[in-house]
């Protein structure tokens, strides 16, 4: 199987500070990874210089077999390496519906289209109520944004992304601020991602690593300290002193 993702030898300093040390990631298709880390580990450089928001020092990003590096973040996107938006980019007084609507609008190149006129193509809102329904968002889908929950609005995010067609998913902390009652909502919409999706998800919610990855890479100073299943993770004791010794003691012990 040819690698849908890779990441290879990835280098980045600012001024005299490693932030990413020859960090190599490989996906395939169906992944689901969960990068995490301490704070300060490098883990949202590491996203930038993936996304073509930042450039690497040395090293090099793959999609598909394709060396993208020195491809704008806008071309990444098209040929599926997306990072699911963030909620201040959301617009308050647009429905998940127009959101939705208007993504799948842009990826077929149809933004000189009138926007209030989506409702008359059949294809775009199939597509969109397939959306909808895959986040378990339908109930609120002609709500205004600054009317639903938040973490309603983190599931329209992921929403977004998936208009886009994306084959590599970058999931930046999905449970972030999502009240604790609401994050079954979120690790569902999580588990009814499209099965072929490489997913990888930076997460500081252990319960939610532990459910959602078959595979869990941690970051320390900006290297990768380890590169493994889930069951090892927590055993392994360079984690454990850099980052998960408390949880994982209370995992050993339940
Ligand atoms: N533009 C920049 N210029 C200088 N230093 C930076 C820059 N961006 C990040 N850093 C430094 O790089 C290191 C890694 O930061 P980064 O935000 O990537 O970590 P992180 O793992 O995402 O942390 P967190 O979990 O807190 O979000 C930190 O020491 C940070 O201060």
């Amino acid at each position: 199987m040819t690698a849908v993702f890779q990441v290879q030898n990835l280098n980045k300093a600012f001024g005299g500070l490693a932030v990413t040390q020859d960090v190599s990631i490989t996906m395939n298709p169906g992944d689901r990874v969960a990068l995490i880390g301490p704070n300060g580990a490098g883990k949202t450089t590491f996203v930038n210089l993936v996304t073509g928001h930042l450039e690497p020092d040395s090293g090099k990003v793959l999609l598909g077999g394709n060396d993208v590096t020195s491809l704008s973040p806008t071309l990444r996107v098209r040929q599926g390496l997306v990072r699911s938006f963030q909620v201040t980019r959301l617009f308050p007084d647009m429905t998940p519906e127009e959101h939705l609507a208007l993504a799948v609008m842009q990826r077929t190149g149809r933004t000189g289209a009138i926007f209030g006129h989506y409702q008359a193509k059949p294809d775009v809102m199939a597509e969109v109520a397939e959306l909808l329904r895959t986040l378990g968002l339908d109930h609120i889908a002609t709500r205004k944004v600054a009317e639903i929950a938040y973490g309603q609005q983190r599931l329209l995010e992921i929403a977004l992304a998936l208009a886009l067609r994306p084959k590599v998913l970058l999931l930046d902390e999905p449970a972030a601020g999502v009240p604790q009652s609401d994050t079954p909502r979120i690790e569902a919409a999580l588990a009814g991602l499209p099965a072929d999706l490489a997913v990888l998800m930076i997460e500081h919610d252990m319960d939610l690593v532990f459910r959602f990855a078959r595979r869990v890479i941690v970051l320390a100073a900006g290297a990768i300290i380890f590169d493994g299943s889930p069951a090892d993770v927590t055993r392994d004791a360079r984690v454990r002193e850099a980052y998960l010794g408390s949880y994982a003691n209370d995992r050993s012990a339940a």
